[in-house]
This record gives structure tokens, C-alpha cells and sequence, in this order.
């Protein structure tokens, strides 16, 4: 069993204990709720750049805890105060040492879309992620079947949030419908051995139809990386241990940032 799988386990009951507590109609009621959605499909494919997804990312499982004076609230303001195109806050407690607290705590200052990072498998979490101030979710092909994919999907666009669907491998591409999912993101992780190769959006972007937007996610941290994703035209990447590790995030922004500018 890889480690989505694993964690797919531990997910199943912490939903159920979130389906004791809270139903689609207690998410109704919350301020963000009904608030409009910033747009994260046209923040991440603005074009003359490499669009930026910083994420706010405490620990994860291949590497433990990667900062230990985390303060996610000084995180998004450095990531907003210097024009990334969105952020992404991981929520899952166990794995991550995220909460869903981060994401409402940013969502009261946000100047950019912020996406959900969570290992969704039911419809409730996309309720919840709208109430807590989400502009987009994250849905991983892996461990969803077609029909959840397509479900989903309705479900998020419905209340306005844009879906960032994730793909590992060349097994999932016969369950999109890529007239439905237009964002997809090609995860450069090994669930396997967490080893992390950006040739593997290279690989899988190939079998995309060229109008959907491209994010390349996980492992990137060299200048050499960022050239070869601008030459095959990818639209954004995902990028979260570079600046959770960095002693100084803003100055790692920064220059991740002029990386990411395409020469005029
Ligand atoms: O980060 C992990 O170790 C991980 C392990 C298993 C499933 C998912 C995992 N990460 C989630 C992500 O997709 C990354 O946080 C994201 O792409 C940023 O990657 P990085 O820049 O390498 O932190």
C-alpha cells in the first residue's frame, strides 16, 4: 500500500467523524460561504511568466518536519506580499501537521486564491473547504474512481471553486474527461520511493490536450528545472519544501520569482 493509500485510510475516519459533526447545510451558514470565489484557473495560466503555487507546507511524510518556527499566518503574508499567483495551505493534520484553521486564518487577509491542499473522498470536505474560505480544491486521480472525479468536480464548480485535478502516473489519464477538468497538475513524487523527476510532467503533459492548464508539482527547487518547465510551455508549479526549508522565505520568493519570468 503507497503512502496515498495509507493516508486514504486514516482520511476515511476522520470524515466520518466531520459528517458527525457538520452537514452541507452547517457550511451554508459560514461567512465565506457565499462570499465570491478569487478566480484560480486565471490567476495560475496569466501568461509571460511561470505562475507561482507557494505552499504553506509544515511537515510532510517523506521528509518530517521540514520548519520547525512555522507561523502560517507570516508565511501567506510574505507569499501575498510578493505577488505569488496563489497560495496553497495543506490541511491534513496527520500527515502534514496542517489544520483547517490555517486556511480560514489566511482566508481573512488573502490577496491571491488559495487551494485547498487535502485528500478529498468526500463531497462534505468540499463544503467545508468553501466555509473555510478555499478558492480551490485539490482532487487526486489516484484515489478517486471516474464518477467521483466527474461528481466532485459538479460539486466544486457548483459553489464556485475551481478544481485542481492531480495525476502521478499514466494509469489515471483514462478516468478524466478533460472537457470537465481543464487544470491538471502532474505530480513529479514517487509514491513509492518519494523520489521526485520533473521529467515526469514532461512525460504525462504530452497525452493532455494542449487547451488545459498545466502545474507542474513537487521537487522543484533549481533554476535549471524552472528554464525547462517555461520552454515546454507549462503554465504554474507547486512548490512548497524550497521555501519551507529556506532561513529566508521572502529572499527565496524573490528569486524564485525572477526564475519564473519568461524573457521579453
Ligand atoms: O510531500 C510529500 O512527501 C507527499 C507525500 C505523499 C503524498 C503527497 C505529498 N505531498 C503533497 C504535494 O503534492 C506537495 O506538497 C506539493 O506538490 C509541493 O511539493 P514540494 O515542493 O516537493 O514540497
Amino acid at each position: 500500500m503507497n503512502i496515498l493509500h495509507q493516508i486514504v485510510e486514516v482520511k476515511k475516519n476522520e470524515v466520518s467523524e466531520l459528517k458527525k459533526k457538520y452537514s452541507k447545510s452547517s457550511f451554508e451558514d459560514s461567512p465565506f460561504y457565499n462570499k465570491n470565489s478569487f478566480g484560480f484557473a486565471k490567476s495560475i495560466s496569466k501568461s509571460g511568466q511561470l505562475n507561482l503555487i507557494a505552499e504553506i507546507k509544515k511537515a510532510s511524510p517523506s521528509k518530517g518536519v521540514l520548519r520547525i518556527n512555522f507561523n502560517h499566518k507570516e508565511i501567506a503574508k510574505t507569499y501575498f506580499d510578493n505577488s505569488t499567483s496563489a497560495v496553497s495551505v495543506l490541511t491534513d493534520e496527520k500527515f502534514f501537521q496542517g489544520s483547517i484553521k490555517h486556511l480560514n486564518d489566511i482566508a481573512h487577509f488573502k490577496k491571491v486564491p488559495l487551494l485547498r491542499k487535502e485528500f478529498i473522498i468526500d463531497e462534505v470536505q468540499i463544503y467545508e473547504s468553501k466555509a473555510n474560505g478555499a478558492d480551490a480544491i485539490l482532487l487526486i486521480a489516484e484515489i478517486l474512481s471516474a464518477n467521483q472525479i466527474k461528481d466532485f468536480t459538479s460539486i466544486a464548480n457548483d459553489i464556485n471553486l475551481d478544481v485542481l485535478l492531480e495525476i502521478h502516473s499514466v494509469n489515471q489519464l483514462d478516468k478524466i474527461d478533460f472537457s470537465h477538468n481543464k487544470i491538471i497538475g502532474i505530480n513529479n513524487r514517487n509514491l513509492e520511493t518519494f523520489s521526485v523527476d520533473v521529467n515526469n510532467t514532461f512525460e504525462l503533459m504530452k497525452q493532455i490536450p494542449n487547451e488545459c492548464i498545466i502545474v507542474s508539482e513537487s521537487g522543484i527547487t533549481s533554476q535549471l528545472a524552472i528554464n525547462k518547465l517555461k520552454d515546454k510551455k507549462v503554465n504554474a508549479v507547486l512548490v512548497g519544501e524550497f521555501f519551507m526549508t529556506s532561513a529566508n522565505i521572502e529572499s527565496s520568493v524573490k528569486e524564485f520569482q525572477k526564475w519564473c519570468k519568461h524573457e521579453s
